[in-house]
């Protein structure tokens, strides 16, 4: 609490605040973190940390269900340790935020060292991000969303694009300078539109292949370099199922890991009047359907992703709840139900 005060006092809050939220301070206090080597190598020694090997996070599993640890960092250096390396090894890590008490999260990778014998140590498993994403709750994927994001970043800019020298990281990792020419580098994300297409009594959901048997979901696409996101959402609802958007209205937005660190911005978009044949892209999509609000109320009923049928297959299944798709979903459904 000590250096919390001494921090706040260092960003010469206006003595007209009288009284800070415990959000303004957090925020403030992460503002320091973020920007004060010193007072984040500090944080390193008293922080709980999520683990990664070659960026797959550590899960324990019980009963179907993927729990992801927090390691303090007492429990860390006896496990640096015990795998060979030295406790400045903390130094890799990336901050993500911190609790209500202001106890700093980090976020680190050992991919350096012997996988099965940190499982061994850690009591876990480290998982394939993209197998397990879907089974969390929405605050686990938020988290390992935002460490995944960040260590994959750090690990892919490891030298300035422009001199091609060492860049190194500040100790947050809320960026990396060039060793050669002081250039620095922030961590970048890239937008993406997704959007939930109506005709005013179904909406248009969409699957690839490559996404779990029975899902569907709303239509995404990456924002081309130049375009507004109205633009984008117009373009890839022509790109992917030949439709022509009337109007889009901003709904809400969430970070997404895959394929690398994505913003997705959602709306809920109108088609002009009487279009409603589907061209699919068979490129970019597998399927594309129109859905009524009874068939999408029955899909957000369900908890999970459904088991095989007694035909042997998949029911329709949309993404869960914690998902934007989900929310897009369900906003229009109770819309359509309040009608
Ligand atoms: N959070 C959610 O609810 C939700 C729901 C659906 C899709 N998504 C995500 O939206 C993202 C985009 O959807 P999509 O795959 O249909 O996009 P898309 O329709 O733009 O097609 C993907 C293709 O776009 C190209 N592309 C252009 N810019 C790119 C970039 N910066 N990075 C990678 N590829 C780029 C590549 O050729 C790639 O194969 C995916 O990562 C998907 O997982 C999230
Ligand atoms: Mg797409």
């Amino acid at each position: 609490m000590y250096l919390l005060l001494r921090n706040l006092k260092r960003l010469a809050l206006p003595s007209s605040c009288r009284f800070i939220s415990n959000y303004v301070s957090r925020m403030r206090h992460l503002f320091d973190l973020k920007e004060n080597d010193e007072a984040c190598r500090k944080a390193l020694s008293s922080g709980s940390f999520l683990l990664f090997h070659s960026l797959s996070p550590l899960m324990q599993k019980t009963e179907n269900k993927y729990t992801v640890p927090f390691v303090t960092a007492s429990e860390l250096y006896r496990i640096l340790r015990k795998l060979g390396q030295k406790e400045k090894y903390l130094e890799e890590s990336v901050l993500l935020g911190c609790t209500d008490s202001y106890l700093a999260q980090f976020a680190l990778d050992l991919g350096i060292m012997e996988k099965a014998k940190a499982e061994s140590l850690l009591q876990g498993t480290f998982v394939d991000l993209r197998k397990a994403f879907l089974l969390l709750d929405g605050k686990n994927a938020q988290m390992l969303s935002q460490a995944q994001a960040l260590l994959r970043w750090h690990n892919t800019h490891l030298y300035c694009s422009k001199t091609g020298h060492p860049m190194q990281k500040n100790v947050s990792g809320s960026r990396r300078i060039c060793s050669s020419n002081g250039t620095i580098y922030y961590p970048q994300m890239s937008p993406v539109i997704i959007t939930l297409v109506s005709d005013g009594t179904r909406c248009l959901l969409a699957r690839q292949e490559a996404f779990p048997s029975g899902m569907y979901s709303a239509l995404a696409g990456f924002c081309d370099i130049g375009e507004t996101v109205e633009q984008a959402v117009h373009r890839e609802v022509a790109e992917e199922v030949g439709l022509e958007v009337s109007s889009s209205k901003y709904a809400a937005s969430q970070h997404w890991p895959f394929p690398n660190s994505s913003l997705m911005i959602a709306s809920h978009a109108m088609v002009q009047p009487g279009q409603i044949k589907i061209t699919l892209n068979q490129f970019e999509l597998e399927d594309a359907r129109w859905f009524g609000a009874e068939e999408l109320a029955e899909a957000l009923r369900r908890e999970r992703m459904p088991s095989k049928n007694e035909m042997g297959t998949i029911p329709f299944w949309i993404p869960p709840p914690w998902t934007i798709a989900h929310q897009l979903i369900k906003e229009w459904t109770q819309q359509k139900q309040l009608c």
